[in-house]
């Protein structure tokens, strides 16, 4: 079954590596209002779209595992779907659908934690919005319903303000509501408060060892009790937006709800805690703060509580991280780096500390360790607001991949550029446009580096971020006003279809890409595996690459 496709070899036999480049938060928008991309100088972008074959693929929704249409791409599904070749339903799909039939009630987790909470306190930390790329609100409005149901006491929610996949001032709208309807379940000896929390980029959120003092200051935060105080989370919000003026939610500082100067909800031993946040990523860190013991060396946690603790989802099947969990994350099986590797297909895989986890650990179904014959290679992030070095790291990974190409050693290689959506997330539409610039330069080093390996390049993105920098009038498609007349910035991802383009100077070789009604991110392991004349796996979706007869 391993061997070459006799139809496809011909034409890999004049192909020399295969270099798949995802350019982080890049999308196909319909207009070019509030576009950062459009505005972008971008020479080496406008020839490829201009004189390479180029189709869209669908990369938000269901295409990638997602509950619904609705729901736009992010990271985590769209590195799944680009590296498995096949899409599974996804963490926001699992939970939802576990709390709709009742069995995430009815797992050894739940009752484990409903036993231990009944004699102490429920935490619950996470991730309060409904943008469904780490959390849902209404996960955890489920799991307070069911507390009080289970004749659970005492409730506290550490809250991380999101701002960031949700619209950028929008913490009131979920706060307020949200504190309502911890009033109106508070009766009949029933106390479920909100006690702690703080912007998600500021605090407890990092991800890939990043920038641990985050995961300190929500540890001070949320188990210390630790931080300003405040009367409530509606205060605190409207407090610290008065303190820090111009600052957007996801950027916060920590708060404490606190009565008499005493922090309402700090967390001791014998209490239980839920990570609420499904996704993995951001939510290893604080995790491995909880679990591990006298050994932990990422920082000072003063005093480590005996808690038990689960999370939502699995968030690390390899180190089994965290031990107990809630709902079981999806089986992602015979992904392509695996399928490759048994094919003796030696695969390079690159990015900077803020995606590097994308391009490894998500591309190979959340799988932490190597398959033979992969390399990896992480670039250092810088640890600043984007904003400020909006070329991030781009130029490093261009060099990094001009190496690997230059050593003849990988058949695939495979990087992520950040820029597009990391300096999308930050909604400052001069520095995503600078982001982009940079992109295409690096992107136009990489290519003429290709070229003089013979090789293939398949350039796409996760999802858009860039493409959209304000939010558009759903009437008039123009960019949406604040008060003072300025654009309403945009700052989560978009549910724009992405690029797929197909780059080569193979002399005399004709390729071609079919764009289908049902083209999405799953389609490029097969076409990637067509490119190098082997079959797909079985389970993968189709190739969308056309040969000239
Ligand atoms: O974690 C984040 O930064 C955002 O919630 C989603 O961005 P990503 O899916 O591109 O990582
Ligand atoms: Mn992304
Ligand atoms: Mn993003």
């Amino acid at each position: 079954m391993l061997q070459k496709n006799q139809a496809l070899s011909q034409v890999a036999a004049a192909i020399g590596p295969v270099v798949v480049v995802v350019m982080d938060g890049y999308g196909l928008s319909k207009t070019d209002a509030g576009s950062a991309i459009a505005a972008a100088n971008k020479p080496t972008l406008d020839r490829l779209f201009a004189e390479h074959p180029n189709i869209r693929l669908r990369a938000h929704g269901t295409a990638v595992g997602m509950p619904s249409d609705e729901d736009m791409g992010n990271s985590e599904v769209g590195h799944n779907a680009l590296g498995a070749g096949q899409v599974y339903a996804q963490g926001a799909a699992l939970v939802a659908n576990s709390i709709a039939t009742g069995e995430i009630w009815q797992g050894q987790a739940w009752q484990e934690i409903a036993t231990a909470a009944k004699s102490a306190t429920l935490h619950c930390i996470g991730l309060l919005s409904d943008g469904n790329v780490h959390s849902h609100i209404d996960h955890l409005k489920a799991l307070v319903t069911q507390a009080k149901a289970e004749g659970i006491a005492t409730v506290r929610i550490h809250a991380l303000i999101d701002g960031r996949d949700v619209p950028e001032t929008s913490a009131l709208d979920y706060v307020v509501p949200f504190e309502a309807f911890l009033a109106e379940l508070s009766t009949d000896g029933f106390d479920a408060r909100i006690a702690s929390g703080g912007g998600r980029q500021s605090i407890t959120m990092d991800r890939y060892d990043a920038n641990w003092p985050m995961v300190e200051r929500g540890w001070k935060t949320h188990v210390l009790g630790q931080g300003p105080q405040f009367a409530n989370a509606t205060a605190a919000i409207e407090g610290l937006r008065q303190q820090h003026p111009g600052v957007i939610d996801q950027d916060l500082p920590e708060f404490v709800i606190a009565e008499n100067g005493q922090p309402i909800g700090t967390i001791e031993d014998g209490d239980a805690v839920v990570l609420f946040n499904f996704r993995g990523d951001r939510a290893i860190e604080i995790t491995r703060a909880f679990e591990e013991g006298a050994g932990f060396d990422k920082f000072d946690r003063v005093r480590a509580p005996r808690v038990s603790y689960a999370g939502m989802l699995q968030y690390d099947g390899d180190l089994k991280l965290p031990a107990r969990f809630l709902v079981a994350p999806p089986a992602i099986r015979n992904t392509s780096g695996e399928w490759f590797s048994r094919l003796g297909v030696t695969q390079f895989a690159c990015s900077e500390t803020q995606k590097f986890g994308h391009v490894t650990y998500f591309w190979n179904g959340n799988r932490s360790s190597k398959f033979e014959g992969e390399t990896y290679l992480e670039v250092p992030s810088d640890v600043v607001p984007f904003e400020q070095r909006p070329w991030m790291k781009s130029a490093e990974i261009a060099d990094a991949m001009i190496a690997a190409l230059q050593s003849g050693r990988h058949k695939i290689l495979r990087c992520n550029f950040a820029n597009g959506d990391m300096v999308g997330h930050t909604g400052n539409f001069h520095a995503a446009m600078m982001s982009i610039e940079a992109v295409d330069l690096a992107l136009g080093r990489l290519l003429k580096a290709v070229d003089a390996a013979g090789g293939v390049a398949l350039i796409t993105a996760d999802h858009g971020n860039a493409d959209e920098m304000y939010e558009l009038d759903k009437k008039t498609g123009q960019p949406s006003l604040n008060k003072d007349g300025s654009f309403k910035a945009k700052t989560a991802h978009t549910l724009n279809p992405v690029p797929l383009i197909l780059y080569h100077r193979i002399a005399g070789l004709q390729l071609g890409l079919k764009q289908t009604e049902t083209a999405g991110l799953s389609n490029v392991a097969a076409t990637t595996a067509a490119l190098l004349g082997y079959d797909k796996h079985a389970d993968w979706d189709e190739s969308l690459l056309s040969t000239a007869d």
